[in-house]
């Protein structure tokens, strides 16, 4: 009896704990709404929800308001038409649960556009153009072996030059409300700013556990030779790979982390690098996975945090600048809030070391509460400070070094740090050198460039070795 008694006692115990876990972590559980609009299948195995109207629902006003604290700035984006439109339910899947399931949001990008006689011949998105092209594509219809798709345009399409914090937010919160119902998720957009948006939404995941693969193409999916077709089949089935638990940028035969990405060329097909670690994977014939770059799977419950502070000041130096004006314009910028300043300096973190004045306004800034951080103008390498006398003034006036980060990376990374609103400054200045999501290479296994002086010492080994 009293054994009864407890097992009902844990059952119920159990019970509530499923339901206070469903109402806070976010993601958990899509809505209900989305759940009872059951649609039936138009097309076997791929699914649009644009041109139903009866699975239109209100576009998302939660993009529209400011974030809870007040530290962060209003994050409305130029894109509509969230996922609440998704009509997506598990009975939708009945009859395919045998398939991987794979969620393609497109926002625009040259993938979508065409030229637009009223834009005078320029190239623009073309909304609905990329769901009609996907219903004929038989490379997903007819493969068994192809994960089931479903599609969504959000509205406008846009360009991505046109994308911000607000849109990258929408992206991640609808992600983060299908999240349970798909094996991966595409995000198709322009290639402009996608190491930006990419980048954030790798901080925006906290023990993201699926595959999130952005891509887009240089030339539009209209163009009877293009780079769209097979970046996009690519990204679908990397997102339905059952070891890739992170966000990705797949383009031109590589997949990449988002956080080590960024845009490299205007015009050839290779649009990305990765300039300090290894694609993760290339295809050529085969797929050469490099299955020990990939990061681990999560250990804890998936979240999702979109806020992102964007008081933020990019400013790269050249030489014979005049600092007067570089340091009203910190002044200035502090009048209004300034949080985060991100130098671009060069080589390994180096800037004149007789320009006192700028070393003086760099550390009041410091001082005041923003977190100045040092990225290279390099491609490749890593920021050292203190590698050259020059830096060290850097290290006094308390800035922080951005390692071997991206630009998009360290800007993301900031934003989103400084975003949370439960971190204080000091916190983090130490965050920006913690590795998060693989953006980073711990500052332990960076080595600093050798000096001739250990390369003769090399040298005399190895001549001595061969008398032997
Ligand atoms: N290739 C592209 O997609 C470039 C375009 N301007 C965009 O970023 O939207």
């Amino acid at each position: 009896m009293v054994g009864n008694i407890n097992y009902t006692v844990i059952y119920v115990l159990a019970i509530v704990i499923i339901l206070i876990l469903e109402s806070t972590v976010e993601g958990f559980s899509p809505s209900l709404s989305t759940l009872r609009n059951v649609q039936h299948n138009r097309i076997p195995h791929l699914r649009s929800t644009n041109g139903d109207a009866d699975a239109k629902l209100p576009a998302k006003e939660k993009r529209q308001q400011t974030t809870s604290h007040e530290s962060v700035q209003a994050r409305a984006g130029r894109l509509g038409g969230g996922s609440d439109e998704l009509t997506t339910t598990l009975e939708h899947f009945g009859d395919t649960a045998a398939r991987k399931r794979v969620l393609i949001l497109c926002t625009g990008g040259t993938l979508t556009m065409s030229n637009d006689p009223s834009q005078g011949g320029s190239l623009a998105p073309v909304q609905g153009a990329l769901t009609k092209y996907l219903q004929n594509m038989r490379e997903f219809t007819d493969d068994p072996e192809m994960p089931e798709i479903v599609s969504h345009e959000y509205t406008p399409l846009i360009d991505s030059s046109d994308m911000g914090p607000g849109d990258w937010a929408l992206i991640a919160e609808d992600i983060a409300e299908n999240y349970y119902y798909f094996d991966g998720f595409v995000v198709l957009m322009g290639t402009d700013t996608m190491a930006y948006a990419a980048s954030a939404l790798s901080f925006m995941f906290q023990n993201l556990g699926k595959p999130v693969v952005f891509t887009g193409s240089q030339i539009p999916l209209r163009e009877p030779y293009n780079d769209a077709r097979k970046n996009l089949i690519m990204a679908v089935i990397f997102a339905s790979s059952d070891t890739v638990s992170e966000v990705t940028i797949f383009f031109h035969d590589r997949l990449i982390r988002a956080c080590r990405a960024t845009k490299v060329n205007t015009s050839k097909l290779l649009a990305f690098d990765s300039p300090n670690i290894e694609p993760l994977a290339e295809i050529g014939i085969n797929i050469e996975e490099r299955d020990h770059l990939y990061l681990p799977p999560p250990r804890g419950a998936f979240r999702v945090r979109t806020e992102m502070d964007t008081r933020l000041i990019t400013l790269r130096l050249v030489p014979g600048f005049d600092d007067t004006c570089i340091i009203h314009m910190i002044k200035a910028a502090r009048e209004t809030h300034l949080k985060g300043l991100i130098l671009q300096l060069y080589g390994t973190g180096n800037m004149p070391s007789l320009k006192d004045d700028l070393v003086h306004a760099l550390s009041d800034a410091t001082a005041a509460g923003v977190c100045v951080v040092v990225t290279t103008q390099c491609h490749t390498g890593s920021v050292l400070l203190g590698h050259y006398a020059t830096g060290q003034a850097l290290i006094k006036a308390g800035t922080v070094s951005a390692g071997d980060m991206t630009l998009e990376a360290a800007t993301a990374k900031l934003a989103y740090l400084l975003g949370r609103g439960d971190l204080k400054i000091d916190e983090v200045r130490d965050l920006m050198g913690v590795d998060l999501r693989g953006e980073l290479t711990p500052k332990d296994q960076i080595s600093p460039p050798p000096l001739a002086s250990s390369y003769q010492k090399a040298i005399f080994q190895k001549n001595r070795s061969r008398t032997y």
